[in-house]
């Protein structure tokens, strides 16, 4: 096998397929407090034993409110991005509500991705919201995070591609309220096919591995 040692190709910018660019220290601080305030919603409402009619349809009431209210401003494009400065000089491109790693979305844990010597390395603490069997992270997050750490990791090293093939080992429980470490590296390429391998540690544990198939998408000239 071998392993690519070229340096990273030129990163398109995303402009060039027409999808707009925000730069990450421009969102506003406010944004982000208020991400952070509706991702603690999404707990307390899963979570809640509230049962008092009035209480909750108030609480109803009161976010259908502030719903309406931000929906009079126009939403975002489709596709918009972010650029995000990394360790070391670089800089990456990443979706702004992606559901694993957006900076806007109030569903993503999220998850911060920092380029290694080897690859990727993020930690992440899940709560409640992404439970599956009691206690546990549910099986389809475990590959939602593995699945964006092989993409970075790919990403950061050749150029941007789509997954084409993600294979999950869950070798033991991955326990909620625990923090994951997560790492990602590239095995080898071929061609526009990436192979890549992921891990999720626990206290240094494994409890679940990928091996995935990436593919670069070819770019405008
Ligand atoms: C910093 C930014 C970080 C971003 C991280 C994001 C992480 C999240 C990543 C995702 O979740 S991506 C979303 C889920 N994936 C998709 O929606 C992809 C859906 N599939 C496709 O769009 C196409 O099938 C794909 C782009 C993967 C490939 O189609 P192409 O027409 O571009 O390629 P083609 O079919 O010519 O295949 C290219 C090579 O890959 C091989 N290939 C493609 N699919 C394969 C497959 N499934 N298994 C094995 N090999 C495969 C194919 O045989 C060929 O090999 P050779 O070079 O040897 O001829």
């Amino acid at each position: 096998m071998t392993v690519n040692t070229q340096p990273a190709t030129e990163r398109p910018d995303p402009r060039a397929f027409g999808l707009p660019v925000v730069e990450q220290d421009d969102i506003p601080a406010e944004l982000r407090a208020l991400v952070g305030r509706v991702h603690d919603l999404i707990g307390a409402v899963a979570n809640t034993t509230e049962t008092d009619p009035r209480t909750l349809a108030e609480a109803a009431a009161a976010v259908e409110g502030v719903t309406e209210r931000l929906g009079r401003a126009p939403r975002r494009q489709i596709g918009t991005m972010v650029r995000r400065d990394l360790p070391g000089g670089a800089s990456e491109f990443g979706t702004i509500s992606n559901i694993v790693a957006g900076d806007t979305n109030p569903a993503a844990p999220p998850l911060s991705l920092v380029p290694t010597a080897e690859g990727v390395r993020g930690e992440v603490t899940l709560d409640t919201v992404y439970q599956g069997p009691p206690g546990l992270v549910h099986g389809g997050w475990i590959a939602a995070l593995l699945d964006q750490a092989v993409g970075t990791a790919s990403s950061l090293a050749t150029s941007p591609g789509l997954t084409a093939r993600l294979e999950i080992d869950y070798r033991s429980p991955t326990p909620l309220f625990n923090p994951l470490e997560i790492t990602a590296e590239v095995e080898r390429t071929e061609r526009r096919k990436v192979y890549v391998n992921g891990r999720i540690r626990v206290n240094g544990e494994i409890t679940a591995q990928a091996r995935a198939l990436m593919v670069r998408v070819p770019f405008p000239e």
